[in-house]
């Protein structure tokens, strides 16, 4: 994970920002982010519902510094406070980017004219950013993951949608009776819709081709797991932090009427898997 370089970086130096809460850095942030130039920074202001790109994971998807506020504590103040805590905190600040749909203040009652009217800079509006027709939104990504539309979800965040894990033990019983895979815990991120699915696995910086299944052990235990099988390797040391980039759905979460039907099933989940990947 990299680590923020917003405590390298001195508010001082930044004279450009862009505001917002920037959960999934997707393809419209990053559409914000081209429009600030070489002193720029991100003010992130943290609702605590992120989980696309939770709080700490959100660096990786710039070179910008991100500056976090958390929504809590500022909600309270009236649109004049706010610009008046960005001036106070960026007191070289020249340029505000924001986009079509940027409100601030007490209940979100102060939009893009009031915004104009408050800061003397610049202010740069970024219009509607809409992808084969949809608007960009954390909101709708999250709908699009949550029903294992993984393409989608991942044309609208303009790449692989990521996850971190930390390996736990698992029933014992993936080497054996099926393929080995590695278990995780997952905390904080949102997780695709239960099911199978292509997926590349990233451990100690090297990318896998692999095949990862979400939830409900249906077929042995019942608990919910998140499980990697690693295609091109045999992977049997422990690792910490894992990364899964979730590339296409290959079916739902079935039960089996035994380990030999779930086992014939995962040989044709890594053939499609492999097929997908083009390996
Ligand atoms: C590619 C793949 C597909 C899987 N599909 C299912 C499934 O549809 N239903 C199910 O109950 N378990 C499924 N599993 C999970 C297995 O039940 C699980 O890997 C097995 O119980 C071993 O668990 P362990 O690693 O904790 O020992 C799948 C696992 C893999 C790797
Ligand atoms: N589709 C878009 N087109 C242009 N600007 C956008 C778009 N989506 C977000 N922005 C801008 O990006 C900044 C960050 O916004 P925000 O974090 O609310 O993103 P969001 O994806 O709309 O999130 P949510 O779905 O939670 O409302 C804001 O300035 C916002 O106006």
């Amino acid at each position: 994970m990299k680590k923020s370089s917003s405590i390298l970086v001195n508010k001082k130096d930044i004279t450009t920002i862009a505001i917002g809460g920037f959960d999934g850095m997707h393809f419209a942030h990053q559409k914000l982010f081209k429009n600030l130039g070489e002193k720029g920074g991100i003010v992130s202001i943290e609702s605590g519902f992120s989980n696309l790109t939770p709080k700490s994971y959100r660096q990786e998807y710039s070179k910008y510094p991100i500056y976090y506020y958390v929504l809590e504590n500022i909600k309270h103040l009236s649109g004049k406070e706010f610009i008046d805590l960005i001036k106070e905190e960026f007191p070289n600040l020249k340029k505000i980017v924001v986009g079509f749909d940027f409100c601030f203040g007490k209940n979100r009652k102060n939009c893009i004219p009031q915004l104009k009217e408050l800061f003397q800079g610049e202010v740069v509006v970024i219009e509607e950013i809409k992808v084969d027709g949809i608007s960009v939104h954390s909101r709708i990504i999250r709908e699009f993951l949550k029903d294992g539309n993984i393409e989608f979800a991942n044309k609208l965040l303009g790449k692989n949608y990521k996850i971190f894990g930390d390996q736990i033990k698992g029933q014992g019983l993936g080497s054996k009776q099926f393929v080995p895979t590695i278990n995780l815990r997952v905390e904080d991120f949102l997780l695709p819709k239960e099911g199978v699915y292509a997926t590349k696995t990233i451990i100690s910086e090297k990318k896998h081709n692999s095949v990862t299944f979400l939830g409900h052990r249906k077929t042995t235990d019942g608990s919910y797991a998140v499980e990697t099988h690693i295609l091109d390797k045999n992977i049997k040391n422990s690792y910490r932090t894992v990364q899964v980039e979730f590339i296409k759905k290959l079916r739902e979460n079935e039960k089996f009427d035994s380990f030999e039907a779930l086992k014939e099933q995962i040989q044709k989940d890594i053939l499609n898997a492999k097929n997908i990947l083009s390996i």
